[in-house]
């Protein structure tokens, strides 16, 4: 049974040492809370959260990490989870789980950049498994029309709400410019870009991707007035037309999503509190429990190579 004092008798120091890792990574590399925000939930919404997207490929397998969707995954979370993962074998080797480390790791960098605290319940185990082709159907993507959105996390079990709630993670981190190419360059007949955009905003994002092909690393902010911070400005932005992808845009013109985002834009503490219910139910989604996985000594790989 998961449990918050799971690691109390086995690894009395787990918290500790996290923060202190976490702190410290987070500090050199400020863009590693959004990339392990990002990843956890790349992780849970494909066979729940046990650390299947931290399979490395290999000669003999390809793994969810080099599924389309996730070859933009930004490398400071795997680097983060190596740390912690290589300071904990060193204090209580074998014990702590892959898959509780990024749980913890999602919500203390959370934490860090100003957003909820909420409690992750701990004893998950981690994957045998690490499917590339079950990927695409599990995850959203910036064209996914709202229609698909709605349905693929009402399948998860969450709701409208709860959904808008979860993308609210764009408030911090970015996107590469082919995430939103579509809405800036020939957008239409008579549209450069997406009316749906604040026109200088649009502009500036002409400007910043302009050379995108050739750079295919040039991205955007997502949330473009706190990108560092989590805040409910994400929601904000929406109103204004400086949602950055069709996917952020659709929330505030679907009639379905659009009266939480403006209640999440207008009362900060609303987003927070459903923000962390919504993700402490993502970070039990399907998790594995005793013997339905392992604890990895390796979060890269699994403890016996499969050929
Ligand atoms: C409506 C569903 C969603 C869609 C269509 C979507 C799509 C995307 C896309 C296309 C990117 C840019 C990736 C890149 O260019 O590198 C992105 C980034 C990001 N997504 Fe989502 N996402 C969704 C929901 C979520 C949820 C539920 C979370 C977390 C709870 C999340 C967390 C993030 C974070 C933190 C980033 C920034 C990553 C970084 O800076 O490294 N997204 N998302
Ligand atoms: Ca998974
Ligand atoms: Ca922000």
């Amino acid at each position: 049974k998961l449990s918050a004092d799971y690691y109390n008798k086995t690894c009395p120091k787990f918290q500790n040492i996290m923060q202190t890792i976490l702190a410290e990574k987070q500090l050199s590399a400020p863009t590693t809370a959004a990339a392990t925000l990002r990843v956890f939930f790349h992780d849970c919404f494909v066979n729940g959260c046990d650390s299947s997207m931290l399979i490395a490929s290999n000669a003999f397998n390809k793994s969810e990490r080099d599924a389309n969707v996730n070859l933009s995954v930004a490398g400071d979370a795997f680097d983060l989870i190596t740390r912690v993962k290589t300071a904990l074998e060193l204090e209580c080797p074998g014990v702590v789980s892959c898959s509780d480390i990024l749980a913890v790791s999602a919500r203390d960098l959370v934490v860090m950049v100003g957003g909820p605290f909420y409690e992750v319940v701990l004893g998950r185990k981690d994957s045998r498994e690490s499917n590339p082709s079950i990927v695409d159907k599990n995850l959203p993507k910036a064209l996914t029309p709202m229609n698909e959105l709605l349905s693929l996390f009402s399948s998860k079990g969450f709701s409208a709400e709860e959904m808008v709630a979860l993308v609210g993670a764009h408030t911090i981190g970015f996107s590469h410019c082919k995430e939103f190419a579509n809405r800036i360059f020939n957008f239409s007949k008579t549209s450069e870009f997406d009316p749906a955009y604040n026109p200088v905003f649009a502009q500036g994002l002409r400007k910043l991707c302009a050379n995108y092909t050739k750079s295919p690393a040039m991205s955007a902010f997502n949330d473009v007035y706190t990108p560092g911070k989590f805040d409910n400005m994400y929601y904000k932005n929406l109103q204004k037309g400086l949602g950055l992808l069709s996917s952020d845009q659709a929330m505030v013109t679907d009639n379905r999503t659009k009266p939480f985002v403006d209640r999440f834009a207008a009362n900060e503490t609303a987003f927070f509190d459903m923000f962390a219910r919504s993700m402490e139910k993502l970070s039990v989604y399907k998790v594995k429990e005793n013997n339905d996985g392992d604890v990895r000594r390796r979060c890269d790989q699994f403890n016996t190579l499969q050929v």
